[in-house]
């Protein structure tokens, strides 16, 4: 088997006496799509933040492609290419989808750009944003405002500006909030291609979209991942339909 991508070992995470994350171990391989779902409050948020880095973990380790990046500051896990999405703030709204791109791979060459033949350097920036966005499907929409764009255009922005990052890893939290049904089908078909550029740990309540999309599927409840196997096992499995899908017995 591939070895993993990104792999959580026996992480922990209290507020006061509430422990939110409770020796959550788990890993993400290449190309796979692996979804953690929970109820409200079982902690998923938390910890994303933990691997994104924004929030340091009490105990475990976190390993992203052979480092161990569980001191790292949430930049220095960017740059090494785990993409966290879905923050929509981070987008900025007035500026056109082209330009969204443009800035963030700006950010990306840091120090290393050259100021001089500016032209130049527009078109080839300008050329790599466009390819970004195509990849995304928003290249007839370069030029609108990404306060403009509809909800899961915004989604499909956020993901081009993440490629930027030449990402390794997706951390997607919650990407279908707050969207109607057939623009959660238009995602989920989006994200079932997206699998090619990197593996996505995906958190979501919607479970049509979980259940199309996920290689594997992780549950965690208070904390504790209670069980995590393919759709089919996850479906049957007794102690998950009882805590979680709210079946009775
Ligand atoms: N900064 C914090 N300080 C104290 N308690 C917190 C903090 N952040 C989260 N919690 C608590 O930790 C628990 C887990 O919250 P978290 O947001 O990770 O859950 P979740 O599974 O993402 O929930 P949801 O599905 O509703 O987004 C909740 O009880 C929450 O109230």
């Amino acid at each position: 088997m591939a070895e993993p991508v990104l792999a959580l070992v026996r992480l922990a995470k209290s507020f006061g006496a509430l422990k939110v994350t409770d020796g959550v171990s788990l890993d993400l391989r290449p190309g796979e799509v692996h979804a953690l779902i929970g109820p409200n409050g079982a902690g998923k948020s938390t910890l994303i933040h933990q691997i994104a880095g924004s929030i340091r973990p009490d105990a475990g380790a976190i390993h992203f492609l052979g480092h161990d990046v569980g001191q790292l500051s949430v930049a220095k896990r960017a740059r090494l290419g785990l993409a966290r999405s879905f923050q929509v703030s981070s987008l900025l709204l007035d500026f056109s989808a082209l330009r969204n791109v443009m800035l963030a791979l700006q950010a990306r060459q840091g120090s290393s750009f050259r100021f001089w033949r500016p032209v130049m350097r527009d078109k080839a920036l300008t050329d790599r944003a466009m390819a970004m966005l195509e990849r995304v499907g928003l290249a007839a929409r370069a030029d609108i405002a990404a306060g403009a764009l509809s909800h899961g255009e915004r989604r499909r922005l956020e993901i081009a500006v993440a490629l930027g990052l030449e990402p390794k890893a997706f951390l997607l939290d919650e990407p279908m909030a707050g969207m109607g049904p057939e623009g959660s089908k238009e995602l989920t078909r989006f994200l079932d291609g997206l699998r090619q550029e990197a593996p996505i740990l995906l958190v979501e309540h919607d479970m049509d979209a979980v259940f199309a999309l996920a290689d594997r599927i992780s549950v965690l409840f208070y904390g504790r991942i209670i069980a995590s196997g393919s759709p089919a096992e996850i479906r049957a499995d007794a102690e998950v339909r009882k805590a979680y899908l709210g079946e009775p017995q």
